[in-house]
């Protein structure tokens, strides 16, 4: 009966083609057989010739990946609207329009236009850097293409967005899933789909013929995979249904795209609601004072906003882009670093915990059989043989790209396989369950066949007929090698009637255990130092391997890096959640991991506050990559990883992540010195405003002194994004910790001021009786505002800056220039628009003595803040 169903199917006319730009056929709706679908993709099992492919990349356009697609200006200004600072800013906006307060008003919204214009171009100019640093990094795909309708059909690799539909594609391990595509044959395969549906498990997929009933979800069919996935394992040919703005994935993610909420969000989000809170209560209460002691009404409502606008860091987005360009701009100029995602390289200079995996990390990745013994620990050929049938059948029957770094020595030291045993079928190695099995026919011996697994020698011995005294034998015998750094597989075989149908891993029990063989791994040359530099930095460093306790322990040692108590992936799972994360704290090497095992340690070392890094190169790797704060992989990784890591290393060297993370602390260092800067001397000039709003009879500074004393400062403020950070900076992670830091705004806020105050009482003493003190008032106001904050910007930057003997730097000269126009600018012709008067020579000499006053008053402070920063 469904034979002549899909008889039927096959004689069914072919859907006609629909317009450009929409996937050829529906990939799974019509129920096509795969033969349909091809033939109504035009396409056939040989796949196209390259002239067709050329044609529909012309009709289609190009293939680009999610994570490579770009964001429109539109949607980028929008999102800049959204910025809770400018959400407030264009309220108070609205407000003084409300109350007919033209001039400040536009002032405001001039400030909203022009921090969101350098914004939005900023972060083009960004993105644009990193796309061209993202080019250097090409992802390609293996299509099955043909010279000419007549010729032999090949494989070869083209640029991913060079995938057209009706494309034949081969996929393997780590490949990234191109396209949307529909499964043609498929051995063993699972994909990774956390971009699309948010799980980390990778979902098992296989051909069928005619597809049925679907389980819910538009990624949940399983003969279809989807352009945002990668191969976790196995092997697979597809059609390639639909490409680019056609695919699912950009279908369901059209209408935003998705940010990570990475540390620095976190911690600015802390902060600016905080001063968002502040920033609303202000004008309330400069009315509800202004009201009680001045009998003002309504009139006071342009100062109370002008002051509330005045706590907001504008720049602040224009200061954060800028330096993150500039510093991944500097790493993969320096150091061939990429940064795919500039966020990161901020939560890079944050990173307090990096977790690696060991294999080519601490080791170069390029073991060597040392031995191979049987279940008494003697030598014994005959096992390394086995072991290389396994390697050797796995690696052709289930298609594999490439041999794994273990199977690669294991049939380099057994040499020839000439006239060994036949494969028949093979289960290839998957890193959750740790095994690899080959089923083995030998010529002339009809009726049975040889199942041969290989192995982590715990699993493979859960799989054989022992009894618990000699697996407790067999363990310790396997413990004694890792103790010495070896590698381990183990290796059991089992005799089976032949059979046709499938093998599945039901199958491998019941085995019987054949022996060891051992691999030695060196050392990296490099890697003893940079984890003695890491440490140095306060970079916590934990192991995180599927390889044994044993191995990895000996490892650590060899290194000078103490591995404590190393806790399994087994004891890990009997934890909850709360308590891994203190668990996870104490621990340094964690064994016999799973990918899955590797991000639950990530998140739960997140979850206790820390931020963590993760540096691996494998698909195994890669939920732990995407749970982390900031994926570090080499450049040789496979596709799926380097499409989803931050930062692309120029080669796995753990020196190379020590200088990608002191570029993260300088550009994170600036940023959180801007912040710093800016806002305590924001929130002092708030607290002396409004203080002195209380106990003058007029306006301490009108809104439009305000704004542009605002404006100064944002300009000024511009150059932290260009400074070389002071080597304190560089020593510890760049952390925001938002308590720490409202504590430091508030304390250096409350002495900023404390020299605003002074000065009042020598703008009392000084313009006293004076014509037009209120003109004078406000000049010299307005001289003291700048010049403290000169002061600050080199008095909290500068410091150790000076003393490592270092020429003046951006800030200095963005200082300088601020104390100029603070001084000059009331004496110059704008001085009388702005309402300002001049001053008595008596009130720049008294100024300086608040002004020396301060800066004393700010070093001590800062070298106490220091002192107990660098204790804490
Ligand atoms: N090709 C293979 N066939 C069978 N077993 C293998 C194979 N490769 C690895 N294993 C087994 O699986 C264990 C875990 O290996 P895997 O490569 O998954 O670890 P890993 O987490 O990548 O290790 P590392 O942290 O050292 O990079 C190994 O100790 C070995 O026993």
């Amino acid at each position: 009966m469904a034979e002549r169903a899909a008889a039927f199917r096959a004689a069914a006319p072919v859907p006609p083609r629909p317009p450009a730009h929409e996937p050829l056929a529906p990939p799974d709706a019509a129920g096509l057989t795969a033969l349909q679908l091809l033939r109504a993709h035009g396409s056939g099992p040989r796949g196209l010739t390259e002239d067709e492919a050329a044609r529909r990349l012309a009709r289609y356009g190009e293939n680009a990946l999610p994570a490579r697609r770009r964001v429109t200006r539109r949607r980028r200004l929008l999102r800049s609207l959204r910025d809770p600072f400018t959400t407030v800013l264009l309220c108070l906006g609205v407000l003084s329009a409300v109350v007919a307060a033209w001039g400040t008003a536009t002032v405001i919204l001039s400030l909203v236009l022009v921090s969101c214009v350098l914004r939005v171009s900023g972060e083009h100019r960004a993105d644009r850097s990193v796309a061209l640093l993202r080019a250097l990094l090409p992802t390609t795909a293996t299509v099955v293409r043909r010279a000419e309708d007549a010729a032999e059909s090949r494989t070869r690799e083209v640029p991913v967005g060079e995938v057209v539909p009706g494309d034949v594609v081969r996929l393997g391990p780590g490949d990234l899933v191109p396209a949307d595509v529909r499964l043609l044959r498929a051995t063993g395969l699972s994909v990774h789909q956390q971009a699309l549906t948010g799980e980390s498990a990778p979902v098992p997929k296989h051909a069928v013929q005619e597809p049925g009933e679907s389980p819910p979800g538009p990624f949940a069919p399983p003969h279809l995979c989807f352009q945002g996935s990668s191969v976790a394992y196995g092997s697979a040919t597809a059609l390639v249904t639909a490409t680019g703005a056609a695919t699912r994935f950009a279908a369901a993610h059209r209408a935003g795209d998705r940010r990570r909420f990475t540390a620095f969000d976190r911690s600015v989000h802390g902060i600016s609601w905080t001063l968002i809170r502040f920033m609303l209560l202000t004008p309330p209460l400069v009315l509800v004072a202004g009201a009680a002691l001045h009998g003002r009404g309504l009139e006071t409502l342009p100062f109370a906003v002008a002051v509330a606008v005045g706590l907001t860091p504008e720049m602040l987005p224009v200061v954060v882009t800028t330096a993150l360009a500039r510093g991944a701009a500097r790493l993969a100029r320096e150091h061939r670093v990429i940064v795919t995602r500039l966020p990161a390289l901020h939560d890079l200079g944050s990173v307090d915990v990096l977790c690696l995996d060991k294999t080519g990390t601490l080791t170069q990745d390029r073991p060597v059989v040392t031995g191979a013994l049987d279940a008494e620990g003697r030598d014994d050929p005959e096992v390394l043989r086995w072991a290389a049938a396994n390697a050797w059948w796995t690696l052709h029957l289930a298609d594999l790209p490439v041999p794994d770094a273990l199977d690669e020595a294991v049939l380099e030291a057994a040499q020839e396989m000439a006239d060994g045993p036949e494969g028949v079928a093979a289960l290839p190695f998957d890193p959750v369950r740790r095994l690899s099995t080959a089923v083995l026919r030998t010529p002339g011996r009809l009726g049975r066949d040889t199942l041969v697994v290989k192995g982590a020698v715990e699993q493979v011995l859960d799989r054989c007929v022992l009894d618990a005294e000699e697996r407790a034998r067999l363990l310790d015998l396997a413990a004694a090698e890792a103790a010495a750094g070896s590698r381990l597989l183990a290796v059991a075989v089992a005799e089976r009637p032949a059979r046709h149908g499938e093998w599945s891993h039901a199958d491998e029990r019941g085995l019987t255990f054949r022996g060891l063989v051992t691999f030695g791994d060196a050392l990296a040359p490099t890697a003893a130092d940079a984890l003695a530099e890491l440490a140095g930095r306060g970079v916590g460093v934990k192991i995180l391997t599927g390889d044994h306790p044993g191995t990895a322990a000996q490892v650590c040692r060899a290194l000078g890096l103490d591995p404590g108590r190393v806790l399994t992936a087994d004891e890990a799972d009997r934890l909850t959640d709360a308590e891994l994360g203190p668990a996870a704290r104490r621990t340094a090497v964690f064994a016999r991991c799973g990918p899955e095992h590797k991000a639950r340690i990530v998140t739960a070392l997140r979850a206790t506050g820390h931020t963590v890094g993760f540096l691996g190169d494998g698909v195994n790797d890669l939920p732990a990559l995407h749970a982390a704060d900031v994926g570090l992989c080499p450049r040789e990784s496979v596709d799926a990883v380097r499409e989803c890591a931050d930062v692309v290393l120029a080669e796995k060297d753990l020196a190379a992540v020590d200088r990608a993370i002191t570029a993260g602390r300088h550009s994170g260092g600036n940023i959180g010195t801007y912040l710093r800067i800016t806002l305590s001397s924001n929130l002092g000039n708030v607290f002396a405003m409004l203080a002195t709003a209380l106990l003058l009879p007029f306006l301490p500074m009108l809104p439009a002194q305000v704004l542009v004393q605002n404006l100064c400062f944002d300009a000024a403020q511009l150059a932290f994004a260009y400074e070389r950070p002071s080597r304190a900076v560089l020593r510890r992670p760049t952390r925001l910790r938002p308590r720490g830091f409202l504590r430091f705004i508030t304390g250096f806020g409350l002495i900023n001021a404390a020299a605003d105050v002074a000065t009042f009482g020598v703008l009392a003493l000084t313009t006293h009786g004076a014509h037009a003190s209120q003109e004078a008032f406000h000049a010299g106001w307005f001289t003291e505002n700048l010049l403290t904050q000169a002061l600050v910007m080199i008095v909290l930057r500068g410091g150790r800056h000076a003393a490592e003997g270092r020429t003046a730097g951006p800030v200095h000269r963005a200082a300088l220039g601020l104390a100029v126009i603070g001084v000059l600018l009331p004496l110059s012709p704008l001085g009388p628009p702005l309402a300002m008067g001049t001053l008595p020579p008596l009130y720049y000499v008294l100024l300086a003595t608040v002004l020396a006053l301060y800066a004393a008053v700010l070093v001590v402070a800062r070298d106490r803040y220091g002192r107990a920063a660098d204790a804490g």
